[in-house]
């Protein structure tokens, strides 16, 4: 398709780009660029806003993604960070964690828990270029502080952890099944995963601005004329 807006998605991740490319590739040229950027240790709100910020070179988002546990107040989160009742709660997992100590121990870090439910999000940050503040997209399963939902357009979903069902292709798809679903992410098609993912409610928000923003570009060329 001619004249689709470019968006460059600096990840080092393929999943994460086969998703995108899903949700975002009818609509946007979409561009990837491998680049290992440091992720600073904080919530993942500020780990995408610094990130962003340090890739802005043309039209460029970066995402990150994590998953919390409930029982242990949000965790596993970056390590240096406990729990906080704001942005903070929702830790990334971050893929260290997860290659450290598999699927298998995080499932076993709810053992003794009751509580098995957990929280994906993903967090979008977008940027026009150096210099200006990256917008930030929200897309999680729970609710949260009102004053939150100014910045980050939460959506409700949750899920549950459990034992790894289904192919182990993408991070911790295979143990987080989400609240309705018969089974975990890595069981269902990718089709279902990228109609109701953590990833999908955060695109849509970011779909919605772009479109927005083009629309308003659009009148402005037609005001100058
Ligand atoms: O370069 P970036 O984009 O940061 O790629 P990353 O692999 O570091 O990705 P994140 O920081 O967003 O994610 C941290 C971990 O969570 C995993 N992950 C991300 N999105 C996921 C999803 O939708 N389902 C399952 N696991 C996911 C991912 O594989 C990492 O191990
Ligand atoms: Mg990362």
């Amino acid at each position: 398709m001619e004249g689709r807006q470019k968006l460059l998605f600096v990840t080092g991740n393929k999943n994460k780009l086969e998703e995108m490319q899903f949700l975002l590739g009818g609509h946007f040229q979409l561009e990837s660029a491998n680049i290992d950027l440091p992720e600073l240790q904080g919530s993942s709100f500020e780990i995408a806003r610094e990130k962003c910020k340090k890739a802005a070179e043309i039209a460029i988002y970066v995402e990150d993604t994590g998953l919390g546990f409930n029982a242990i107040k949000g965790l596993p989160g970056p390590y240096t960070h406990g729990y906080r009742e704001d942005l903070s709660s929702v830790a990334s997992c971050s893929k260290w964690f997860l290659d450290g100590i598999g699927l298998e121990g995080l499932v076993k870090m709810l053992e003794g828990y009751e509580d098995k439910s957990a929280e994906a999000y993903c967090t979008i940050a977008y940027t026009t270029g150096p210099g200006s503040e990256p917008i930030m997209f929200f897309g999680s399963v729970k609710s949260y502080p009102i004053w939150m939902e100014t910045l980050s357009f939460t959506t409700r979903n949750q899920g549950s952890i459990v034992n790894p069902e289904g192919p182990r292709k993408f991070g911790w798809d295979p143990i987080f099944k989400p609240d309705g679903q018969d089974g975990t992410y890595a069981s269902m098609d990718a089709a279902i995963k990228n109609t109701i993912s953590h990833r999908h409610n955060a695109v849509v928000k970011l779909r919605e601005y772009l479109e927005k923003e083009q629309e308003l570009r659009k009148n402005l060329c037609v005001t100058k004329q």
